[in-house]
């Protein structure tokens, strides 16, 4: 099916109806080409819990939305307890990525301290666009920091330089630009030569449907891989540096990503091949220090991994994958301990995954 796309933010307000929000509901990409309108926190708090939006930064982004389409449903509320109310509701819909409680948290402060101004609808909708515009600096700065790693090997190798991402840690999965994707973009645009391998990412196949969409509507080459297939490629000097994301990093390195990230650090490792994860600020836990010990790890129904979509043709279609009487888990993600890490690209920089060197790019987080 061919979908009219182009390059959308992943987020936006319908033009002159402000009590609208719209967003590209990512779960039939890359067949369907679908915007939603979002019109109260409770569509928000479905959208994100549902994946119609997903990704740190956009989720964090989306529930800022939310927090500024609940003063659309004040009506008959005690205003300080119905915003209380909202964020913890906002902030229950998923549970790892830190963004979600970080950009909910700076809404709901403002919106508290601005309650008696008449002009809080518009001063809250700024608000949560200067949240949205702060995720697109740091996903092109993280971009500009993480072309030096891939220029540095196409330097040294003069082929292309071969890129393996887990996931979509893409423009959808942020507002623009993305953060795993960041750098290869920002390479690609260059006339750096490279090469994605892209894990499928079982099983709400982000990468195959996601990530792929994105490296195939930039011209980028890359190649779809099952999610076991990187150790192998690894072993074989087929992979130059593997770049992905982060849902929620502690302040000592600790990553929480998609699930099976932590077995491609593994590999990565255990073959020498550097492993970055690219990730703003606004993914850092700050107050957390033991990622595998604290990081929450949702969950999802395990439908997710009992059926397998997919579209013949225009059709979707869902198909149970595993015998009825077969049970199954459905682990979002993982956390990769900092040791296995080589190194941390944000948007101020890149340093490696521990305490010091982060705090030393971040020094008003010291606590
Ligand atoms: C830039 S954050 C992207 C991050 O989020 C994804 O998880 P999900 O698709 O479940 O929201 C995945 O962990 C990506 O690396």
């Amino acid at each position: 099916m061919q979908i009219q796309s182009k390059h959308y933010h992943t987020i936006w307000v319908k033009g002159d109806r402000s009590s609208i929000v719209q967003i590209i509901d990512q779960r039939k990409l890359p067949f369907e080409f679908i915007i939603r309108d979002l019109e109260s926190p409770a569509d928000c708090f479905g959208a994100i819990r549902d994946m119609a939006v997903r990704g740190a930064p956009l989720i964090g982004v989306t529930a800022a939305f939310g927090m500024y389409l609940a003063l659309f449903h004040l009506e008959g509320k005690n205003p300080e307890v119905f915003l209380a109310e909202t964020a913890d509701y906002l902030k229950s819909a998923r549970p790892t990525a830190v963004n979600l409680a970080f950009a909910i948290d700076e809404m709901l402060e403002f919106m508290l301290q601005n309650l008696n101004d008449e002009a809080i609808m518009l001063k809250t909708l700024d608000r949560a666009n200067a949240l949205k515009e702060l995720e697109i600096g740091f996903s092109e700065k993280i971009g500009e920091f993480g072309l030096e790693i891939i220029e540095k090997i196409y330097q040294e190798k003069r082929e292309p330089v071969n890129i393996l991402t887990h996931c979509n840690a893409g423009w959808l999965a942020c507002i623009d630009w993305g953060t795993a994707t960041a750098p290869i973009y920002k390479a690609h645009q260059k006339g750096i030569p490279l090469h994605v391998w892209v894990d499928e990412t079982r099983p709400r196949n982000q990468g195959a449907r996601l990530t792929a969409f994105e490296l195939g509507e930039e011209g980028v080459p890359h190649t779809v891989i099952a999610d076991n297939t990187g150790g192998h490629l690894m072993q074989h000097g087929m992979v130059d540096v593997v770049i992905v994301g982060s849902d929620r990093t502690t302040v000592t390195g600790d990553v929480a990503n998609k699930i099976g990230t932590y077995l491609k650090a593994l590999a990565a490792k255990d073959n020498g091949v550097p492993f970055y994860v690219a990730l703003p600020s606004t993914s850092f836990d700050w107050n957390m220090e033991d990622g595998v010990a604290e990081i929450p790890i949702e969950e999802r129904e395990a439908a997710e991994v009992t059926d397998i979509e997919g579209w013949s043709g225009a059709t979707h279609q869902s198909v149970r994958l595993i015998p009825e009487n077969s049970r199954a888990a459905n682990y979002g993600f993982d956390v990769t301990p900092a040791r296995l890490v080589t190194g941390l690209i944000t948007e101020r920089g890149i340093c490696k995954a521990n305490k010091q060197d982060i705090l030393n790019l971040f020094p008003e987080k010291k606590k």
